[in-house]
């Protein structure tokens, strides 16, 4: 019996078999192991920029990649083809081969994770599909979310792809958003999936004029949390966590002098280093008043129920510990363990508030 289809039980029309119920936990612990594997995968890619041993396998194999250099002759072979690149000589230069295989097992372990996540997909979605415990919706979506599991891996060449240029020694910001953005993108649809499947029926709660407006906050925040993100994207990817290391003040000033300093004045939001910064504390800044105001707003409204309640509280102790991350990555010069923890936590911020905006899908609903 599936446990999504798309209409029947599961919407709530007929109570669900116990053999529906087991099959909902069933796929729904698996899409929600596979969203930890995810977090995981963003925590990993983290520490492999922070390390700077992306670019360190300039070759794209997805299959035959698996297998990491089996003898010293091999190992030397790639050792040399890095060394061809602007950045071994200006990041690594003569850190001999143990070094070299210290960024390599880095990077390794990022794209082992990856291929990892695309089997344990894959695996129990021929297998539940095969004895039927999938509805053909679910089926072909998790079937989407393979093909763009595997098209994320692509980018992520695309992205290592612009390190090897003659004049760089890091990835083009740009991509490097593109590839973070990907990845929050999978996590949120499968994140989605994970919990419809386990609560396929949401809550009633009554369309007051005080719930319709917390769920429109909610989605406001989800909204923040995502550009929040994606200028985080555009200071790691500048490296603008390295300058303007105090805080409140940018040099002394709340706006930095240089902010408009590019023209045609957008730019300034992906190429200037002081913009890129500002916006980033601004936009951060703004989430968090936004989660503390709909905090305050939310637990005045009771009909919300507990669960809900809940979320929200959740949300704003993690914003709370976000902003400090970020804090602190800032006045410590960016160590890897603090860029690595404040991206990773942006993904549980996300969670939380996808979580909270899920709660909130039985408003007016019954
Ligand atoms: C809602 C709050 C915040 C969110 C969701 C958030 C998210 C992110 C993300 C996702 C990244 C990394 C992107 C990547 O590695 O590609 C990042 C980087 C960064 N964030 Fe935040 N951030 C928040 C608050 C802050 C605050 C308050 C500060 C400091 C004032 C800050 C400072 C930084 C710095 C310096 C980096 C660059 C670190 C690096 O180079 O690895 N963040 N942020």
């Amino acid at each position: 019996m599936s446990a999504y289809p798309s209409s029947g039980s599961l919407m709530g029309r007929t109570p669900p078999s116990a053999q529906e119920l087991r099959n909902r936990q069933r796929i729904s612990t698996w899409l929600f192991a596979i969203c930890f594997m995810l977090v995981g995968m963003i925590a990993l890619g983290g520490y492999t920029r922070l390390t700077g041993s992306g670019l360190s396998i300039m070759d794209w194999r997805p299959i035959t990649g698996m297998i990491p250099p089996l003898s010293h002759a091999e190992w030397e072979r790639q050792f040399a083809l890095y060394k061809t690149i602007p950045q071994y000589k200006i990041l690594h230069d003569g850190f001999g081969l143990a070094g070299f295989q210290q960024i390599f097992w880095a990077e390794w372990t990022h794209r082992f994770w990856g291929r990892l996540m695309g089997l344990v997909l894959l695996v129990p979605l021929v297998w539940f599909s095969i004895t039927g415990a999938l509805g053909r919706g679910l089926a072909l979506r998790l079937v989407l979310f393979f093909v763009l599991g595997g098209l994320q891996g692509a980018i992520g060449w695309f992205m290592v792809a612009s390190g090897f240029n003659p004049d760089s020694t890091a990835v083009a910001p740009v991509r490097l958003v593109l590839h973070l953005c990907c990845a929050f993108a999978l996590y949120i649809a499968i994140l989605w999936t994970a919990l419809s499947v386990r609560t396929p029926r949401p809550a009633f709660i009554p369309a007051t004029p005080e719930a319709v407006r917390i769920h429109r906050l909610v989605w406001a925040i989800c909204l923040l949390v995502g550009i929040t993100v994606i200028a985080g994207g555009f200071t790691a990817g500048t490296h603008a966590g390295f300058a303007y290391n105090t805080f409140p003040l940018m040099d002394g000033h709340l706006i930095p002098p240089g902010y408009a300093r590019l023209h045609p004045f957008w730019l300034n939001w992906f190429q200037n280093i002081p913009a890129i910064q500002f916006d980033h504390r601004l936009l951060a800044t703004t989430t968090a008043l936004l989660i503390g105001f709909t905090i305050v707003l939310g637990l005045r409204t009771p009909q919300l129920g507990r669960d809900v309640h809940g979320a929200l509280v959740v949300l704003g102790w993690l914003v709370l510990l976000q902003y400090a991350l970020g804090v602190t990555t800032l006045l410590l010069v960016v160590p890897v363990w603090a860029g690595t923890v404040h991206q990773t936590c942006a993904a549980i911020v996300l969670t939380a508030a996808i979580v909270t905006l899920h709660r909130l899908r039985g408003v007016g609903r019954p």
